[in-house]
C-alpha cells in the first residue's frame, strides 16, 4: 500500500498494541514516515521505517464514531475500543454491536437521557432506528412479545449492570400502556423492590460502592399489554461478607443503615451500639456511615411492598442477632480428663441473641462450644477448639442472614407475583455478578466466574448459531469459526 500525508492509520510503535495515528510526513527516498498520535491528550510523533510498525489503514470515524460497531470497516479490538472511546468522550455511552448494546459506565448521571419523554420516543421504534440506548433494548424486547424475551446484562463488577437493569425496568414501567390502578400498584411495588434488595444484597467493595453480591433474574409478566406481576430469583448471595470483609470493603448496606437510623429507644430495645463497635462491620477498616439509603426510606419501601410491622420487627431482630453473634468471643478452657474446650468470653451477647431470636441462651451456648454426634441411641457432646467455635459462630451468623435474604425475596415475590401468570407474556432481565479477580480469590469467586463462563458460552453459541442460520437462509458464504471449508 502506498501511504500519503494525512492518511489515517493504525500503527504499533513497539507497545504491543496498535495506536490510532495520522501520517504527517512521508519520505520515500529515506523509506521513513512520521506518524502522529494523541496520547493522554498530548500529540506525539513517531518516526517509522516504511514497512515497519504494522501499519494498517484506519477508517475515519469523525468526532463521534459510529453508533453501530457493524459499520466499522477495520474490525479489530483496537478499532472497537477506539470507537467506544470517541463516543464516550462526547458523552455517548451507548453503542450498538448489531442487536447487542454496549454501555460504558459514565460514573455521572445524565438525567435528561432517561426521562419519560425519551422513553416514549423509543416506544414502538425498531432497534437501530434511533440512537443506541437501553430504552431501545427495552422497546425491542417489548415489541418481540408474545414470544418470551430475556435481556442478558453482563459485564465485570462496577460496569453498570444493576443501573442498566433498573433503567430497562423503568422503561417498561413508563411506556407499557396502563392496565388500570392494579397494574400501577404492582409496577410501583416492582420498582420499590430494587432499593430493598440493594440494601440487603449490595455492599461497598474495592471496585464498586454499591456492588450487588448476588445474582438476580427478574421476570416481568404482561397481560393485555399491562404489567400484571413479576418474580425475582436470586442466586449465590455472597455469605463470607457477613462475617469478614477485605480491606476497604464493608458488610451489607442494611447493617449500617439500621444502626444509623434506629432511635435511642430502639437501640436499647435491641441492645445495639454504634456500628464501629461490631466486629462484623469493621474488619475492612472502611467507614461505618449509613450509606446510600436511610433507614426510614427503607421502611417506606417495605411498607409499599406490604411487609407488616411484625415482619419488620422480625427483620431487625435477625439483623441485631447477627451483630451480637459477631461480638461473641471464646476462651480456652481445661476440661475434666485433660480435655480442652472453650467457653464464651462474655455471655451478654449470647443472652441478647437468645432473647432476640427467642431461643434458649444455654442451648445456643452449647451449640457454639460443642459438636453433637449421634451414635446409635447415644448423643455425644464433643468440645470444640477455639477455631472451631469461631467457625461455628460465623456459620450460624451466615445461615441467619442468608435465610433472612431468601425470606425477603420470597416475601417480595408473594406480593409482586400473585400467580395466574402461566399464560402471561414475559420479559426477563438477568443481572448477574461480573467476572472477579481479586487479590485473594475464594470459593465465591470460583462460583461467580464459573457462572459467567457458562453464560458467555451459552451467549456465544446462541448468537453465532442464530447468525449462521441467518447466513444459511440468505445463502451467504461464510467461513464457519472452527471449520476449514466455506459453506453455502
Ligand atoms: N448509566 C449510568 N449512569 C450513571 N452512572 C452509572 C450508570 N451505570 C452505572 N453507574 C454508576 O456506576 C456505579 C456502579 O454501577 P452498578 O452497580 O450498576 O455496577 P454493576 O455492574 O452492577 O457492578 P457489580 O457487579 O459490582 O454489582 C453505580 O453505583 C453508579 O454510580
Amino acid at each position: 500500500m502506498e501511504w500519503n500525508e494525512g492518511d489515517l492509520v493504525w500503527f504499533d510503535p513497539g507497545l504491543g498494541h496498535p495506536l490510532p495515528g495520522e501520517i504527517q510526513e512521508v519520505h520515500r527516498a529515506a523509506q521513513v514516515i512520521i506518524v502522529q498520535a494523541v496520547i493522554n491528550g498530548k500529540p506525539q510523533t513517531f518516526t517509522l521505517s516504511l514497512g515497519e510498525g504494522n501499519l494498517q489503514a484506519r477508517q475515519d470515524l469523525g468526532s463521534t464514531g459510529v453508533d453501530d460497531m457493524t459499520q466499522l470497516s477495520d474490525l479489530h479490538e483496537a478499532s472497537l475500543l477506539w470507537n467506544l472511546r470517541l463516543r464516550y468522550d462526547r458523552g455517548l455511552i451507548y453503542t450498538f454491536a448489531g442487536s447487542i448494546l454496549i454501555a460504558v459506565n459514565p460514573y455521572k448521571m445524565f438525567p435528561d437521557s432517561y426521562g419519560l419523554e425519551v422513553a416514549k420516543q423509543y416506544a414502538g421504534r425498531p432497534l437501530g432506528s434511533l440512537p443506541p440506548h437501553l430504552f431501545a433494548i427495552g422497546a425491542a424486547a417489548h415489541a418481540a412479545l408474545p414470544s418470551p424475551q430475556v435481556v442478558v446484562i453482563s459485564g465485570e463488577s462496577g460496569a453498570g449492570k444493576t443501573e442498566s437493569t433498573k433503567l430497562v425496568m423503568q422503561y417498561l414501567a413508563a411506556v407499557v400502556p396502563g392496565g388500570g390502578s392494579a397494574s400501577a400498584v404492582i409496577t410501583e411495588q416492582i420498582l420499590e423492590a430494587a432499593p430493598l434488595l440493594e440494601a440487603f444484597g449490595n455492599a461497598r467493595t474495592a471496585r464498586n460502592d454499591n456492588s450487588s453480591r448476588f445474582g438476580k433474574y427478574l421476570e416481568v409478566y404482561f397481560k393485555q399489554g399491562a404489567i400484571v406481576g413479576a418474580k425475582i430469583t436470586q442466586y449465590l448471595l455472597e455469605k463470607s461478607r457477613i462475617v469478614t470483609q477485605a480491606p476497604g470493603e464493608r458488610n451489607y448496606h442494611v447493617f449500617y443503615e439500621l444502626l444509623g437510623g434506629l432511635t435511642e429507644a430502639e437501640r436499647t430495645k435491641y441492645g445495639l451500639l454504634e456500628a464501629e463497635k461490631y466486629f462484623y462491620l469493621n474488619q475492612g477498616g472502611s467507614d461505618c456511615a449509613p450509606g446510600r439509603v436511610d433507614w426510614e426510606s427503607l421502611q417506606g419501601a417495605m411498607q409499599v411492598l406490604g411487609v407488616s410491622e411484625n415482619e419488620r420487627e422480625g427483620i431487625v431482630r435477625v439483623l441485631a442477632s447477627v451483630l451480637h453473634l459477631g461480638n461473641v468471643y471464646f476462651h480456652r478452657r481445661q476440661l475434666r480428663h485433660g480435655q480442652e474446650g472453650v467457653e464464651v468470653g462474655s455471655d451478654a451477647e449470647i443472652k441478647w441473641t437468645g432473647h432476640l431470636l427467642q431461643i434458649s441462651s444455654e442451648g445456643l451456648m452449647r451449640a457454639l462450644t460443642t459438636r453433637i454426634t449421634e451414635a446409635r441411641a447415644e448423643r455425644l457432646h464433643t468440645p470444640l477448639s477455639i477455631d472451631q467455635a469461631l467457625d461455628m459462630r460465623d456459620a450460624f451468623a451466615k445461615a441467619l442472614y442468608s435465610g433472612l435474604f431468601s425470606w425477603l425475596v420470597s416475601r417480595i415475590n408473594s406480593i409482586v407475583h400473585k400467580g395466574g401468570t402461566h399464560d402471561a407474556q414475559r420479559i426477563s432481565i438477568l443481572d448477574i455478578f461480573g467476572f472477579e479477580d481479586l487479590a485473594e480469590n475464594s470459593f465465591e469467586q470460583l462460583c461467580i466466574n464459573y457462572a459467567n463462563e457458562n453464560l458467555h458460552l451459552y451467549f456465544n453459541k446462541h448468537v453465532f448459531k442464530l447468525e449462521q442460520a441467518e447466513y444459511a437462509r440468505e445463502r451467504l458464504e461464510w467461513t464457519p469459526l472452527r471449520g476449514k471449508t466455506t459453506s453455502r
